[in-house]
Formats: structure tokens, C-alpha cells, sequence
């Protein structure tokens, strides 16, 4: 397994520390680190610290924070962002932007898991300027150019 260095920014987080839940996980999960419950109502955005910092370092990675499933369809707790990118390259804390966009208020426990973190391959490209590109068999088409159904 490859290994990330992690920093515990709040120390509570020490007995929470990001872990696969089973042999098969690709996420690991993120607590809320705050000091009191956290009331979100509907359509309302709060950034939510992790109270933890990673540096990947090598530019071959990065990771994603995604919402949890359970939370996103049940609760309608998805991310402001819908998507979080951490860079490899990024020391900071690591911050999980948690958006109600359900009908009910939604209340964030202290430590309670809000979203989960994937760490993912990623290929940096170089450009080559080109007036032209090779035939393909999809060409310019898109946004539905096969069809529906
Ligand atoms: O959900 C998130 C998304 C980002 N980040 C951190 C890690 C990431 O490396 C950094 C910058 O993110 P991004 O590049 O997506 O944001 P930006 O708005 O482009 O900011 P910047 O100008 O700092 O790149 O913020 C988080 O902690 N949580
Ligand atoms: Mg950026």
C-alpha cells in the first residue's frame, strides 16, 4: 500500500484517523472536526474542517473527497463543490465543503463522517500544438450526438 504523510492538526482527530472500512474500500472516510453540532439548513454551505493535512508528494496522485452515498441520497448532504481535488503538491488543512441541498435542516455532529477521500492515479500531459488532429471515429460530435436510449 502506498504511504501519504498525514498531519493530525487538531488531536482529537488521533482516534479518528482516516481508515478503509473493509479490505475492498476506496474511501476513507472524513469526520467533521468541529467543537459543537453544526446546523445546516436547506441550501446552506458550511467549509468543515477535517482537523487533518496530507501531502502526497508525488505528482502521480491526487485525491478526491466525494460525498457519501447513504448521506447524499438520504439526508441531501453532497459537496458545495461537488467534487473536492486535493493536489499533491497541497499542505494545507483538508477541507470538506458540505452542502444541504435537501428540504431539511440537517444537523453535523462533532466527529461524525461527512464525506470520504479517494486517492487517485493521475497522468500530468504536456501539450503538442497542432493545426489538425487524426481522423477519429467520433469526430467533433458530442452532447448527445449517438442518440437517447
Ligand atoms: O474540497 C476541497 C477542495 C480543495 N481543497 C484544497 C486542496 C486543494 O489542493 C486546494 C486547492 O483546490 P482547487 O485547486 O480545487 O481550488 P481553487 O479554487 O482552484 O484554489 P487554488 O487557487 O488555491 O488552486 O484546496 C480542500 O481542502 N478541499
Ligand atoms: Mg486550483
Amino acid at each position: 500500500m502506498r504511504r501519504i504523510a498525514l498531519k493530525v492538526l487538531d488531536p482529537r482527530m488521533s482516534d479518528y484517523l482516516p481508515a478503509y472500512a473493509t479490505r475492498g474500500s476506496a474511501g476513507l472516510d472524513l469526520r467533521a472536526c468541529i467543537d459543537a453540532p453544526v446546523t445546516l439548513e436547506p441550501g446552506a454551505t458550511e467549509l468543515i474542517p477535517t482537523g487533518l493535512a496530507i501531502h502526497i508528494a508525488d505528482p502521480a496522485y491526487a485525491a478526491m473527497i466525494l460525498p457519501r452515498s447513504g448521506l447524499g441520497h438520504k439526508h441531501g448532504i453532497v459537496l458545495g463543490n461537488l467534487v473536492g481535488l486535493i493536489d499533491s503538491d497541497y499542505q494545507g488543512p483538508l477541507m470538506v465543503s458540505v452542502w444541504n441541498r435537501g428540504s431539511e435542516p440537517f444537523v453535523l455532529n462533532p466527529m461524525e463522517r461527512m464525506a470520504q477521500l479517494v486517492v487517485v492515479p493521475v497522468q500530468q500531459v504536456e501539450f503538442d500544438i497542432v493545426k489538425e488532429f487524426e481522423n477519429s471515429s467520433r469526430g467533433t460530435g458530442g452532447f448527445g450526438s449517438t442518440g437517447r436510449g
